[in-house]
């Protein structure tokens, strides 16, 4: 069975980036590449880590007026990600228009609440409910405006889960039990977040800041 782990790849050093992303591409089932990544390296990085042969999961969370956001879904159509993000609180009509643009083999998703926040990073902007809360009204816009699934943490994928039960469900802030928790917030392990509906799970620095990158990767894929 393909691996559900997607390796996050934080960082401007394509190189760095290709060695890392070959050292543990048979244990992995893709790679997600993030706006540090292609801030550095832009369409040129995504191809030369597309030659690496996993699914490329395009991390870019689009967020901003539906017309732009169509536009940039389509000046990416070329990198043909298997995944895309873009930001649920940018409105129906973007996530609309957003699907819209992308090609049928790419799965785009929305950004729910970000795992790095929790309620009282929520009530600074606005939002006077707990990321469970904020999280259920994002999925079911998502799932409205016709997305393939969602972001979420692994605190409220079980319930996202259970109300869109075909979504596909993204969960990133995953730490193996006693792992660096970081400026993440909203963290379960990866076992937790796999029985609780998780389609794929997103980590990085687990992987890439350990001393043994492919250790690190089995031994999480052995927790599943
Ligand atoms: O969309 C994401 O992938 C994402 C959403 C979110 O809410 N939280 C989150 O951490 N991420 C990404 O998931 C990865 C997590 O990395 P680590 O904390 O190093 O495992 C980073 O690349 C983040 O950009």
């Amino acid at each position: 069975m393909t691996s559900r782990i997607y390796l996050a790849i934080d960082t401007t050093d394509l190189d760095a980036a290709k060695a890392l992303a070959t050292k543990v591409k048979s244990h992995i089932g893709g790679l997600k590449l993030g706006l540090e990544f292609f801030c550095a390296n832009g369409h040129h990085g995504v191809h030369e880590m597309a030659r690496i042969g996993l699914p490329l999961f395009l991390d870019l969370k689009l967020h901003d007026i539906p017309n732009t956001v169509a536009k940039a879904v389509q000046a990416l159509r070329p990198l043909e990600p298997a995944i895309l993000t873009v930001h649920a609180s940018g409105g129906r009509a973007m996530l609309e228009d957003a699907k819209a643009a992308a090609s049928d083999h790419t799965k785009v998703v929305g950004v729910t609440v970000l795992t790095s926040l929790d309620t009282d990073d929520l009530a600074i902007i606005g939002i006077n409910d707990d990321p469970a809360a904020q999280v259920s009204r994002l999925s079911s816009l998502s799932h409205e405006a016709g997305l393939d699934g969602i972001v979420c943490s692994g605190h409220e994928v079980k319930a996202a889960h259970q109300a869109w039960r075909n979504g596909f469900f993204v969960v990133p802030g995953v730490r193996p039990a006693g792992g660096k928790v970081a400026d993440q917030k909203r963290i379960v392990t990866p076992a937790q977040a796999i029985n609780d509906g998780a389609s794929i799970l997103v980590i990085g620095r687990p992987i890439s800041q350990a001393e043994d990158p492919v250790a690190a990767v089995r031994a999480i894929e052995a927790t599943l």
